[in-house]
């Protein structure tokens, strides 16, 4: 699905009103419905007592004076306050005139903010999207106030004064909410570590916008899921041979990180790959055909990292990094590669960290490389980033300049391509934060790639299968006893969930 920034969400509130020839305030009813019923899900009258629901003047406000209203209708204690303010949106002003006669709307004032009692629920319907500049005044002492209470907080559509899409001006105040109910799409906010302990965890409910508006709004950022992935990883040909599959080529591995080859490898052979070779330096090739005895073993003539590059010929794909050293030698290695590979590359862990100590070698990436830094990583390749806004910005910057697919590795993995786009990826979990997990995804992005597909393809399908795979890894082993080596075991089933099925 798509990711809006603020400007494009009022557009397609408008175009949803046009599209119906209803209105806002009809619009306003539904979200804040849907919303409502999200909270009726999950808790019951006495499990919420008391609701405090905070508005501003604007129509996430508006929303609050809904939810307000039907919440007290569905038998909970309710109290719902407004910030003063010189004029409130006509939304606001037709949900005032509907509260019901036992439920009064209060207005705050910085003298007597409401006391919050512990177990309270606390709806905060400051403001959503229409922020327009840093909170002041009595806005900010009360999100002060509902931070420093002990209650739930359940922000409608944004935690109020965080921005939808840019940086947080500093100083001013966010609230931190334990959930964020975001209407139909998520915001980028949301997908920022920096600003998880503003948005708690966020859900989304669907609001009924325009299909057509949210399938043909241009914009160059996407949340990934099954509808974007649907199409892109073909069923496997009847006839189909091991040639079909192609056949991968891992540089990998060097003394006391021959375990990353492996796992490497071992996802390689799990996402459908013909064949595999897998070069490691001498150390590595007892440990690697026992290991991992599918694939074949090249073994370079240095005893502990990698000295030469093997012929590249019989490969349709070249995946180089995991467990490598950064040894002059296989600098050397890297750079030849680079100069002379005609198949598509993956390129991980140290032989980014190359890449990063020697810029002038970036100046050889052939175009459509996959790069799968973490966020040092890419700092040595794009320099330090102010926060995590600018290092989007760095990482549209740096896919642009050197054509690649870079893969910013993190909790929702941010996929940048050539064209400038970014794809947050919605699958995984902190279990996957683990040694050899990158390792891993190296492996299924080389196989995917000696396939044939095509970069954006096999980048998007193989960051979702990773975190999906540690999804069902997860169920069985827990995250905290999650290891990299369980993922390979999901990958399989993974892949055929997105598989497009052979249909009639
Ligand atoms: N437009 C629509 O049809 C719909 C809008 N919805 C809700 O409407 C929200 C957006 O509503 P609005 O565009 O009215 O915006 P908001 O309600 O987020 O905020 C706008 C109001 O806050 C004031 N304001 C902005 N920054 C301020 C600051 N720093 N200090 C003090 N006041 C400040 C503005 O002057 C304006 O009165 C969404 O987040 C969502 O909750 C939903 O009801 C769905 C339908
Ligand atoms: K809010």
């Amino acid at each position: 699905m798509r990711i809006l920034t603020a400007a494009q969400t009022r557009q397609a509130d408008q175009a949803t009103i046009q599209e119906e020839n209803s209105s806002s305030a009809a619009l306003m009813e539904r979200a804040a419905t849907a919303l409502t019923e999200w909270i009726l899900a999950r808790l019951s009258p006495p499990e919420a007592d008391p609701t405090l629901v905070f508005c501003g003047p604007g129509n996430n406000g508006g929303d609050g004076l809904v939810v307000a209203r039907q919440l007290h209708q569905a038998g909970f204690t309710v109290q719902v306050f407004a910030l003063p303010a010189e004029g409130y949106s006509p939304d606001f002003d037709a949900n005032r005139q509907r509260l019901p006669a036992g439920l009064a709307l209060q207005t705050l004032s910085a003298a007597a903010l409401p006391v919050i009692a512990p177990d309270a629920l606390v709806v905060d319907a400051l403001f959503g999207t229409g922020l327009s500049r840093p909170l002041t005044g009595l806005a900010a002492a009360v999100v002060q106030h509902l931070n420093q209470a002990p209650a739930r907080v359940v922000a409608v559509d944004m935690p109020s004064g965080l921005l939808a899409d840019a940086s947080q001006p500093a100083a001013s105040p966010v609230v931190r909410a334990r959930h964020t109910v975001s209407f139909e799409l998520p915001k980028l906010a949301f997908l920022l570590p920096q600003n998880a302990a503003y948005v708690g965890r966020w859900h989304t409910v669907p609001i009924g916008l325009s299909r057509q508006f949210l399938a043909e709004v241009e914009t160059n950022m996407y949340f990934t899921d099954t509808a974007l992935l649907a199409g892109r990883l073909p069923a496997r040909d009847q006839f189909g041979h091991k040639g079909t599959y192609g056949h991968a080529l891992l540089l990998a591995g060097s003394r006391g990180k021959i375990g990353a080859a492996v796992l490497a490898a071992q996802a390689c052979l799990r996402s459908g790959v013909g064949l595999l070779t897998v070069r490691t330096p001498a150390v590595g090739y007892d440990i690697l055909q026992t290991s991992a005895p599918e694939a074949m073993a090249l073994t370079d003539p240095a005893p502990d990292f990698l000295s030469e590059l093997p012929e590249l010929t019989p490969y349709s794909a070249v995946g180089m990094g995991p467990g490598i050293d950064k040894a002059e030698e296989t600098k050397h290695v890297l750079e030849q590669l680079l100069r002379h590979a005609k198949v598509p590359l993956v390129l991980d862990a140290d032989a980014l960290n190359l890449l990063g100590a020697n810029p002038e070698l970036l100046q050889l990436l052939p175009a459509d490389t996959i790069l799968t830094p973490h966020p040092k990583e890419f700092e040595r390749l794009a320099g330090p980033a102010r926060d995590d806004y600018h290092r989007l910005e760095l990482l549209r910057e740096f896919c642009r300049l050197h054509r690649c697919y870079t893969v910013l590795k993190g909790a929702h993995t941010c996929l940048g391509t050539p064209a400038g786009e970014l794809y947050f990826n919605s699958t995984g979990n902190p279990g996957m934060a683990t040694g050899g997990s990158g390792d891993v995804l190296t492996g299924i992005l080389t196989a995917l790639r000696a396939q044939h597909l095509p970069a954006l393809d096999a980048a998007l399908l193989g960051i979702y299968a990773h975190g999906r795979a540690g999804d069902l890894a997860a169920r069985h082993t827990g995250q905290a006893g999650l290891i990299a080596g369980d993922l390979t075991r999901f990958i399989g089933p993974a892949l055929q969930e997105l598989t497009t099925p052979d249909t009639f």
